[in-house]
């Protein structure tokens, strides 16, 4: 059966080859994916985990059309060229990760996904042994779902966003903070996973407070983009003094209301971005371009840097949203708003966590992560009153301990930030 071989960037010595096989009159399936060549960059350790890639790849198989350079050659050409124009940042990836390895062929076997859905996707034709399914894979990092606060993006996303060196103010980030920024991302998966209770539901609440209004979710039939129609009864979108929009408390909310359920303007995976962003409707696309762009960044463009400053994790990937995305961050002591995803009905929910926030308080989620953490994966410095602010010298040594000049007897403790 046919097989596709395509490097994994252009800096790094490894190929990944998918083999297809047939699948009725139709078309191929996914048959396995192997990756030959060494993953490392520089002295990183750590080989690609190859079970685990085939494993995604057989989890979410997708039909190919057989011969398919010679049924479909445009839209080859397209996909091949989106992928191409993904390896760029690839590049600039550490790809110690599984997640990223992960994430990397999982654009891959999208971009080369051509065909419609067909019985072909049936688990029972998928070879199964050693595979990880979705779900098993979701259940594996559920856990406790008790907590709601997250918002990082993915493994790839930072180090992509690090590597640019063009975000708000051009931070970049050293790696071994990598780790520390990955762990909120399972707590995303896990709250979002199965058990969630229902969006609106919210966390518990006390049993003395007051009783809870709740925004009026929308109808699971309701298109992308669809927020509660009432949210603006909790609360307003205006000019916060963090620069930018905020949401600001229309009149005294309490904890346990939840103020906001919706779903996502675009819901999609760091290597569906383009093509997802294109498949929007006119209104969705000026929704989304209107959302917050850092406003500089050559290196990526406008649509990319949207993404990588409004995401929220979900399972399987990412969401941005027109209405959640406006939302500040403030550290664990300012924080006054907690959210959840709901998977089942693809909608995010909004909840008070502070017994009482008052008429015209800007409302923040948190983003996660230090101070030092906001700056290298977002670019921004985090004015939200409830931490210690990075000074210009530390901004100084940030930057220059990311451009490697970093002296290692220099005893920088950023452990209380
Ligand atoms: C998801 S957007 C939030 C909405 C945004 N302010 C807007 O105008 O649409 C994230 C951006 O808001 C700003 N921001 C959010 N929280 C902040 C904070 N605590 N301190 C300073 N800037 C913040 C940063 O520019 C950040 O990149």
């Amino acid at each position: 059966m046919d097989s596709l071989t395509m490097p994994l960037s252009k800096d790094i010595q490894a190929t990944a080859t998918i083999d297809l096989k047939p699948c009725n009159d139709k078309g191929a399936v996914i048959d396995d994916i192997s990756v030959s060549g060494s993953t490392e960059q520089n002295d990183n350790e750590a080989p690609t985990p190859s079970a685990i890639i085939t494993a995604e790849a057989i989890d979410n198989p997708k039909v190919l059309p057989q011969t398919a350079n010679e049924h479909q050659p445009e839209t080859i050409s397209k996909h091949v060229t989106e992928t191409a124009s993904l390896a760029e940042h690839v590049t600039r990836l550490d790809l110690k990760d599984e997640d990223d390895v992960r994430d990397i062929l999982n654009g891959i076997i999208q971009a080369l996904t051509i065909g419609e859905e067909s019985e072909c996707e049936k688990a029972d034709l998928l070879p199964n042994s050693g595979v990880v399914s979705r779900e098993a894979r979701r259940a594996s990092v559920s856990g406790d779902s008790s907590s709601t606060e997250q918002m990082p993006l993915a493994a790839t996303e930072l180090a992509m966003f690090r590597a640019s060196s063009e975000a708000d103010s051009g931070a970049i980030c050293h790696a071994d903070e990598k780790k520390h920024m990955e762990s909120p991302m399972q707590t995303v998966a896990a709250s979002s996973g199965t058990g969630t209770p229902p969006a609106d539901a919210g966390p518990k609440q006390p049993e003395d407070q007051p009783e809870k209004h709740t925004a009026v979710p929308p109808s699971p039939t309701d298109n992308a983009g669809t927020a509660a129609a009432n949210f603006e009864e909790f609360f307003k979108i205006q000019r916060s003094d963090l620069g930018g929009l905020g949401a600001f408390a229309a009149r005294d909310l309490v904890r346990g209301q939840t103020i906001l359920v919706e779903s996502p303007l675009l819901r999609t995976t760091h290597f569906r971005l383009l093509p997802d962003y294109h498949n929007l409707s006119e209104a969705a696309k000026k929704a989304y371009l209107s959302l917050h762009d850092g406003e500089n960044g050559d290196q990526f463009s406008k649509v990319e840097r949207i993404k990588v400053l409004n995401s929220f994790f979900v399972p399987g990937g990412i969401a941005i949203f027109e209405i959640a995305s406006r939302f500040n961050h403030a550290c664990p002591s300012a924080r006054n708003v907690e959210y959840v995803f709901d998977d089942e009905r693809e909608v995010i929910s909004f909840t008070i966590c502070q017994d009482a926030v008052p008429a015209g308080a800007e409302l923040f989620i948190s983003y996660g992560g230090s101070p030092v953490e906001l700056y290298s994966t977002y670019g921004f410095r985090c004015a939200c009153g409830g931490c210690t602010p990075l000074t210009d010298e530390d901004i100084k040594r940030l930057k220059n301990r990311a451009f490697g000049t970093w002296d290692c007897d220099e005893k920088y403790d950023v452990s209380g930030w």
